[in-house]
């Protein structure tokens, strides 16, 4: 059986849309204390190119999630296997996330970050799959909402592979 991937959003598309989240993202945080942080490994693609397309005074840090495994279905479970490197207590926290699947992820991590007493927490996804959503999270800054398919590229993973791709893409199988 051979893989091919069909592209869904092309490279110049996410381009711009980072650039705009990025410039959304610079006027809203102008005098804060913004801490970035990239949730591992989906995200580390779509964080550098945000980070870089935000003027505003930020640091980075890095969060590792773990829920999928090799298949294409949440597990229900989500590990963290990287913790953050410092306390963001009094900080401005944006969470950079890949997708927003069916919200797992993302409801855990706001409920871990919000006993850690920062000033605000916020999410920037660069997709959302609401056809599969099983709870409900607020999404601050969105790139774009997609049908339901298992996406791959631009850092997102199906058993490790694509993420290097430079594109959003579903795998077509033959
Ligand atoms: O909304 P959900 O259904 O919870 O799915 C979203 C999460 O799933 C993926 O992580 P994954 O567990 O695949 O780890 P990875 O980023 O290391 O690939 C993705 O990067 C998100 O973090
Ligand atoms: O569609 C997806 N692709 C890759 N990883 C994911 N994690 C949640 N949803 C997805
Ligand atoms: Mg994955």
């Amino acid at each position: 059986m051979s893989e091919r991937i069909a592209t869904m959003i092309g490279k110049e598309e996410i381009a711009k849309r980072v650039q705009e989240l990025g410039a959304q993202i610079s006027n809203d945080y102008k005098d804060g204390s913004l801490v970035l942080v990239c949730v591992l490994k989906g995200s580390f693609v779509f964080a550098a190119d945000l980070a870089r397309a935000i003027d505003s005074n930020l640091r980075v840090d890095f969060l590792g999630v773990r829920s999928y495994g090799e298949g294409t279905d949440s597990s229900g479970v989500v590990q963290i296997t990287q913790d953050l490197s410092r306390p963001i207590a009094g900080e401005d926290v944006l969470i950079v996330e890949d997708i927003v699947d069916t919200g797992l992820t993302i409801a855990h991590l706001m409920d871990l970050f919000r006993t850690r007493g920062p000033r605000s927490v916020r999410v920037c996804a660069l997709l959302t799959k609401p056809a599969r959503a099983k709870v409900q999270v607020k999404i601050d800054y969105l790139g774009f909402t997609i049908e339901d398919r298992f996406v791959v590229g631009y850092g997102l993973d199906f058993a490790e592979k694509y993420r290097n791709l430079p594109f959003i893409g579903v795998v077509e199988r033959s």
